[in-house]
């Protein structure tokens, strides 16, 4: 269809105003951004589970309806984790190479659940008691996002312990977009759409990763089946080494040096694009996080050793 790249505006999950990139066509005003990559789609899912679902269309360009908050937040959220990675990181899209990144919101019904389906991203509704629509997160949207980095780079196994770095890079990376972007940012995990009805709560900690039941030591890592042998459980372990190692602190009588978010940003990039590979377990991730740390900052750096700290008060060697 040929058109036109304009500027839309909306009203977001949190019913807050944002603007983002649209298309102007004879039919109207689709959310397909192609100022980004390869371009940035958002479909309708029509509460089904058919995917991607329609192209969303919008007749002027205004999307204020309650219908409309779910794909304002995916579509403008996707474009900001989209220049998280570009800006930050030099990297074009989660494949290096523009892919497109296409959203489908209102997927199921009541749906409570996100996730990156391996080619997009899905966002449900929540029945809004446990959850509110998902994409009203930017953390959110950036861990999903990070799962394709993921899948496209160290392709970390999503099972056991491996499958916890996948997990952890994505809370790593959801939290430094939300930092990136100042966007009401701390270590919280899905803050802005679990429980609407309870303030200050979340889905996950990663300053005490105890709050969920998670653990914070490698001591205390699950081995059981559940949740593909704990990939958002023992994900608390790499969570809690990346807050310590960004914020300092001491844990468990280790203390650790804290070296920035920025700095934080880099090494685990480093890591997981050019060390981490499919199998690798928490050792290993320790292994890869130091010699990234090295490459940039050097063997006898600070940030080197606040990384072996870092992994050390979780109980990593
Ligand atoms: C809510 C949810 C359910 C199942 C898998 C994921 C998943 O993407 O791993 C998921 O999303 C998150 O964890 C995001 C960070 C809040
Ligand atoms: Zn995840």
């Amino acid at each position: 269809i040929s058109g036109t790249v304009v500027t839309g505006s909306g009203t977001g999950v949190l019913g807050d105003s944002k603007t983002f990139k649209t298309f102007s066509t004879a039919d109207g005003y689709y959310m397909f951004d192609g100022t980004r990559g390869n371009g940035i789609y958002t479909y309708d899912g029509r509460n089904q589970t058919r995917i991607p679902g329609s192209l969303w269309l919008d007749a002027d360009n205004r999307f204020n309806t309650t219908y409309d908050r779910a794909a304002v937040d995916a579509h403008t959220y996707a474009a900001w984790t989209y220049d998280y990675f570009r800006n930050v990181h030099n990297r074009n899209s989660y494949d290096n190479a523009g892919a497109e990144l296409v959203s489908t919101v209102h997927y199921g019904r009541s749906y409570n659940n996100a996730g990156w389906t391996g080619s997009q991203m899905i966002y449900g509704d929540g029945d809004g008691y446990n959850f509110r629509a998902f994409s009203g997160s930017l953390d959110v949207v950036a861990h999903e996002l990070t799962h394709a980095v993921t899948d496209f780079s160290a392709d970390l196994i999503y099972q056991n312990e491996s499958g916890a770095i996948n997990e952890s890079m994505s809370d790593i990376f959801g939290t430094l977009t939300e930092y990136h972007f100042n966007n009401n940012p701390d270590w919280l995990m899905g803050e802005d759409i679990y429980t609407p009805g309870t303030p200050g709560d979340a889905l996950r900690s990663m300053a005490d990763p105890t709050l969920a039941g998670d653990p914070d030591h490698y001591s205390k890592r699950y081995t059981g089946t559940q949740d593909n042998g704990g990939v958002h459980i023992n994900s608390g372990i790499g969570n809690k080494m990346a807050y310590l190692l960004a914020n300092g602190g001491t844990h468990y009588g280790v203390k650790v040096n804290g070296i920035g978010n920025d700095k934080v940003g880099k090494v685990m990039y480093r890591t997981l694009t050019q060390y981490l590979t499919p199998t690798s377990n928490y050792s290993h991730f320790r292994a890869s996080a130091v010699r990234a740390a090295t490459d940039l900052y050097g063997a006898s750096s600070a940030e080197v050793a606040s990384v072996k700290q870092a992994f050390s008060a979780v109980g990593v060697y």
